[in-house]
């Protein structure tokens, strides 16, 4: 479970101050599936890097799984994201001189765990997204939908409870893209929960929820299936 309570966020310079959030509280519950929408520069990614703990609000609360992540020290809050948390970005961040295997294994370098179960979860994970057969290609020879599944097992490969996803399907046609959209729905399904940045109401609208965000604030929580809420 994510829990935010009175987020804001500023980013200053010498000549200005952006509010990139301003008093934003939600919950997202174990097993959700949620979008978040709203127009560019409204402040999705701020909000979805602060509840990844990729950054830190400039005021708030988090709690994630029970834990109060913004009082560990450094060393601890990346070891927290390590074991708790996947990502996935608009455009992949994979790394092009690695193999496919080498960069879903990327998030396992930091664990404790044998190379034989290193390559098991590995090969586990191309297995889920179904690129087992290319392990060993680099990602300039993939295409886009397929670099996006790379990044989703490197999400997955160390069994996160959580995934962030920054519009996934951003760089992708529409065929890739509800590819990974289906992925997405079926780790959702298996238990993930799943937050997603997202400016596709078809894509928002497959979600339990959709967060509307307007000028840093949060404008409304809308439940898509009124008769479970
Ligand atoms: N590092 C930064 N320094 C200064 N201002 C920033 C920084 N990051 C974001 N901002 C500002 O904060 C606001 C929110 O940005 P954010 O990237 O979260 O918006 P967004 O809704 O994700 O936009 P888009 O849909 O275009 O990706 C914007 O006004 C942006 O200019």
């Amino acid at each position: 479970m994510i829990e935010l309570k009175n987020i804001s966020k500023v980013f200053r310079t010498d000549a200005v101050e952006t509010w990139a959030l301003e008093n934003v509280s939600l919950t997202v519950e174990e097993g959700e599936f949620i979008s978040i929408m709203g127009p560019s520069g409204c402040g999705k990614s701020t909000l979805l890097s602060i509840m990844g703990l990729l950054d830190l609000p400039s005021e708030g609360t988090i709690n994630i799984n029970g834990s109060n992540p913004l009082s560990l020290s450094d060393k601890k809050l990346a070891k927290f994201r390590n074991q708790h948390l996947g990502f996935v970005f608009q455009s992949f961040h994979l790394i092009n001189d690695l193999s496919v295997r080498e960069n879903v294994g990327m998030p396992l370098l930091y664990r404790k765990i044998s190379s034989s179960e290193a390559k098991k979860r590995i090969e586990e994970a191309l297995e889920k997204v179904g690129l087992s057969h290319r392990m060993d290609h680099k990602p300039s020879q993939l295409s886009g939908g397929q670099r996006q599944r790379v990044a989703i097992a490197r999400a997955i490969v160390g069994n996160p409870s959580i995934i962030f996803a920054d519009e996934p399907t951003g760089n992708l046609d529409s065929v890739m893209g509800d590819e990974v959209m289906q992925m997405l729905l079926k780790l959702n399904k298996e238990g993930t929960t799943i937050v997603m940045v997202t400016h596709d109401e078809q894509q928002a609208k497959m979600t339990d929820r959709i967060i509307r965000i307007f000028d840093g604030r949060q404008v409304s929580i809308q439940a898509q299936n009124l008769e479970t809420v």
